[in-house]
Formats: C-alpha cells, sequence, structure tokens
C-alpha cells in the first residue's frame, strides 16, 4: 500500500464521523439516536467512495442523516475529511463490506439508500457481488422502512439493465428510470450531484443510467 494510503488509513480511524467494522454493530438500530443523536431519518450510499452524494445530500437535507457505506478507507477519509472541516454534522460514514450490512443495520431502520457507480462485476462468476443481486436486495428491502426508496446511478449499461431485470423479476414498482439521465428530464438538483468515477465517465461521453424504485407492492 502507498504511503499516502497508510496516511489516511490511520487519519480515517481517528475520526469521529467514521466508524468501522465491528464497532458499527453497536449502532445497529439505534444510528440515529445513538450515533447522530437525533431522531431524524437515516439515508445510506452504498458503494460511497469518496462520499459526494452523503456529503452533497447531507447540506441539501439537513433534516436527514446520511451515512456513506464502503470498505475503502482511503476513500473514506475523502468525504469524512470534508464533512468534519465543513462541521456538517448530519454525516457519518461505516466502513464495512456491503455484505455484512444486516449486522450494522435493524429492520425498517434505512428511509433511503443510493448506490452510486458501483463495480459492474460482469462476469458471470461475479454474481454474487454485484448490489444489486437478489441477496442484496432482500437485505435492502428488509432494512428499509414502509416506505424506502432505492436509487442507482451507474454508467454500466450492463449493470443497469441486469438491475432493471431484478426489479421487474420481482414486480417492484419503479418510480423514475433513464437510460441517459442528462438528456432527461429528470435532472434535478439531486441528481446532478456527480460523483468522482461520475465525472471521469462524463469527460467521456458517458450516458449515465438512473432508476428509482421501491419494495412496496
Ligand atoms: C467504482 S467505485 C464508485 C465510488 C463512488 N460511488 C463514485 O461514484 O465515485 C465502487 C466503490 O464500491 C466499493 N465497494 C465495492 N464492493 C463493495 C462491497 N462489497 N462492500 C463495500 N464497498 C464496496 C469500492 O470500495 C469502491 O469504492
Amino acid at each position: 500500500m502507498g504511503k499516502d494510503k497508510l496516511r489516511k488509513f490511520a487519519e480515517v480511524a481517528t475520526f469521529e464521523n467514521v466508524v468501522q467494522l465491528d464497532a458499527g454493530k453497536e449502532y445497529k438500530g439505534q444510528w440515529a439516536s445513538k450515533f447522530f443523536g437525533n431522531n431524524m431519518p437515516v439515508v445510506l450510499e452504498l458503494a460511497c467512495g469518496k462520499g459526494e452524494y452523503t456529503v452533497n445530500l447531507a447540506k441539501m437535507f439537513p433534516n436527514k442523516n446520511f451515512i456513506g457505506v464502503d470498505y475503502k478507507g482511503n476513500r473514506i477519509w475523502r468525504g469524512a475529511k470534508t464533512a468534519l472541516e465543513e462541521g456538517i454534522k448530519n454525516v457519518g460514514f461505516l466502513r464495512i463490506q456491503i455484505e455484512t450490512i444486516l449486522e450494522h443495520f435493524a429492520e425498517n431502520e434505512i428511509s433511503e439508500i443510493w448506490i452510486t457507480f458501483p463495480d459492474p462485476q460482469p462476469q458471470e462468476s461475479r454474481e454474487k457481488k454485484r448490489l444489486t443481486n437478489p441477496i442484496f436486495l432482500e437485505r435492502y428491502k428488509l432494512i428499509l422502512n414502509q416506505d424506502g426508496i432505492m436509487h442507482l446511478k451507474t454508467d454500466n449499461d450492463g449493470f443497469y439493465a441486469y438491475t432493471l431485470e431484478q426489479i421487474d423479476a420481482l414486480k417492484l414498482t419503479k418510480f423514475k428510470e433513464t437510460a441517459d439521465l442528462y438528456k432527461s428530464n429528470l435532472v434535478d438538483d439531486v441528481l446532478s450531484i456527480k460523483t468522482y468515477y461520475e465525472r471521469k465517465y462524463l469527460a467521456v461521453d458517458k450516458n449515465i443510467n438512473y432508476v428509482q424504485w421501491t419494495f412496496k407492492k
């Protein structure tokens, strides 16, 4: 690991807005009250990387709590540091494997989940790693509350098609969908937030896919 990565890994461990691995389990069912010290809704950004959605949504919606989830501490470092420097209190980061999400969040604890530019894992043998496979969807359904909403933003057309197949197979309700967000009429301040990876794809004119759905029948 490079020096800079090591430094960020060490520093992130000292940040009060970052919780790592098993330490996150003590907040299960109590993220709002115990971690944030309030009773506001909790929104997750999965595969958050540097946490652009987490930080920017937190600024836009001070009446909600936002938790960025990723296992790469050096990436989380960026968003966590910005939140600390700017004094944004409704931001937290959880460094875990998303596979363990049910160990960290209780049933109905979450109001919205964003998945931002997840690794597409195109090989068939890697389907189990895709963050919208049926097993992950079942977990998200459990932790989302009754009116819970899912959002996916991805550059990867194959991953997008795969996700739509899963949504359709489960007969879930889609609220919004577009294979070319910035040419659609869906763009607003929230959907215009751009992540680190998104900027790279936009720089080479890649279309951005977006779908919003619910598990509520
Ligand atoms: C392509 S990056 C996208 C990062 C960020 N959302 C963006 O758009 O800039 C995918 C991220 O997902 C994280 N990731 C992938 N699989 C994961 C898993 N199972 N658990 C936790 N994080 C995961 C990686 O560490 C990486 O930061």
